[in-house]
């Protein structure tokens, strides 16, 4: 198809591929749930594929966790290929309990599928349909839980094994998925979830955000997505910092960490309960307490933590144990 029939829509994410692509030529792999978001990109992933001469291919995941989710996943199959995809797999998953909750579990066992299915396609370049309302979601579900400016840096444009992780709707509204299926056609599944209120996201997504956007005016959305991105740049920029001064040994001198700023501080705890540990999803609670044995220091014997491991301050040192 010539590229001035496209729709403007569809143009819009066509050039938000485009740009997110850069030079790459491997294959574009989409994760497509039938959902309008990630229809949208794959249809603006035809065209990508089609100009660049690039193999495309589309990957569905069956969660199993509803009735008829194998029927949706092939209609969303049947779909990808009526917009010109010879290659779609289904993949079932087993979605296995971590405690996590149900969408926790649900992206892990979608996450690793994903891998494998582009671990198949020789390193495919695998594109998800985030938009900027998803990521202004993220944002705000990350500002409640109170855990500091990574929990508000949402999602990366580009991340995983070599970068091939891409999120090329990141700047782009739901409005304009929406519109750009309409453009071309498409029937998008609408998953129930997305209108459960027992999920925290949905709540976000269908009270909070619309209620931001009545009170403090058109553009919430968008802001919240930028802070994302300036969040995203302080949060590594730090990150960075804290793994300059990592001195690598198994105890830390209490010395030199009061010293340090406290945004440095509690990131070294935090990496260094991570590497020494495998302690990556400590709560601000946690680490809270951890640098209390430094800045409120009175004699306290310890703290525990999950998995049995107990951090302690003895010889001028944070030992864990
Ligand atoms: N079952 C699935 N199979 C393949 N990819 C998926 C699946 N579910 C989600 N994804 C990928 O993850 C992205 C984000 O999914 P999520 O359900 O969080 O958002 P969404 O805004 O509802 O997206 P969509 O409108 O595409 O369903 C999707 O756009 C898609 O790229």
């Amino acid at each position: 198809m010539a590229r001035r029939a496209l729709g403007h829509a569809t143009l819009t994410l066509v050039q938000a591929v485009e740009t997110a692509l850069a030079d790459s030529d491997r294959c574009l792999l989409v994760a497509c749930s039938g959902g309008p978001d990630s229809l949208a990109l794959a249809q603006a992933v035809v065209h990508v594929g089609r100009r660049r001469q690039l193999p495309i291919a589309a990957v569905v995941v069956d969660h199993g966790l509803q009735a008829g989710s194998a029927e949706q996943a092939a209609a969303a199959s049947s779909s990808l290929a009526r917009m010109g995809f010879t290659q779609v797999s289904v993949r079932p998953v087993e979605v296995i309990d971590s405690g996590a909750g149900p969408e926790g579990d649900a992206r892990t066992a979608r996450y690793r599928a994903l891998e494998l299915e582009a671990g198949e396609r020789g390193g495919a370049t695998v594109l998800l349909g985030h938009t900027r309302d998803d990521q202004a979601e993220t944002v705000l579900l990350g500002l409640a839980r109170g855990s500091g400016i990574r929990s508000l840096a949402g999602m990366a444009v580009r991340n995983g094994p070599d970068g091939r992780w891409l999120r090329p709707l990141l700047g782009i509204g739901r409005k304009v998925t929406e519109q750009a299926c309409r453009e071309n056609g498409l029937k998008p599944w609408q998953d129930p979830h997305n209108l459960d209120p027992a999920y925290a996201r949905v709540r976000v997504r269908r009270t909070v955000l619309p209620m931001l956007e009545a009170e403090l005016g058109p553009g919430v959305a968008d802001a919240l997505a930028r802070t994302a991105m300036l969040a995203r740049d302080d949060a590594d920029l730090l990150d960075a910092l804290a793994a300059e001064a990592d001195p690598g040994t198994a105890a830390l001198d209490c010395l030199q960490l009061e010293s340090l700023p406290p945004a440095l501080r509690r990131r070294m705890l935090a990496r260094w309960l991570r590497l020494e540990h495998g302690l990556g999803d400590l709560s601000a609670g946690h680490l809270f307490a951890v640098d209390a044995l430094l800045t409120d220091w009175h004699g306290q014997s310890g703290v525990d933590l999950p998995g049995g491991v107990r951090v302690r301050r003895a010889n001028g040192g944070l030992h864990l144990g």
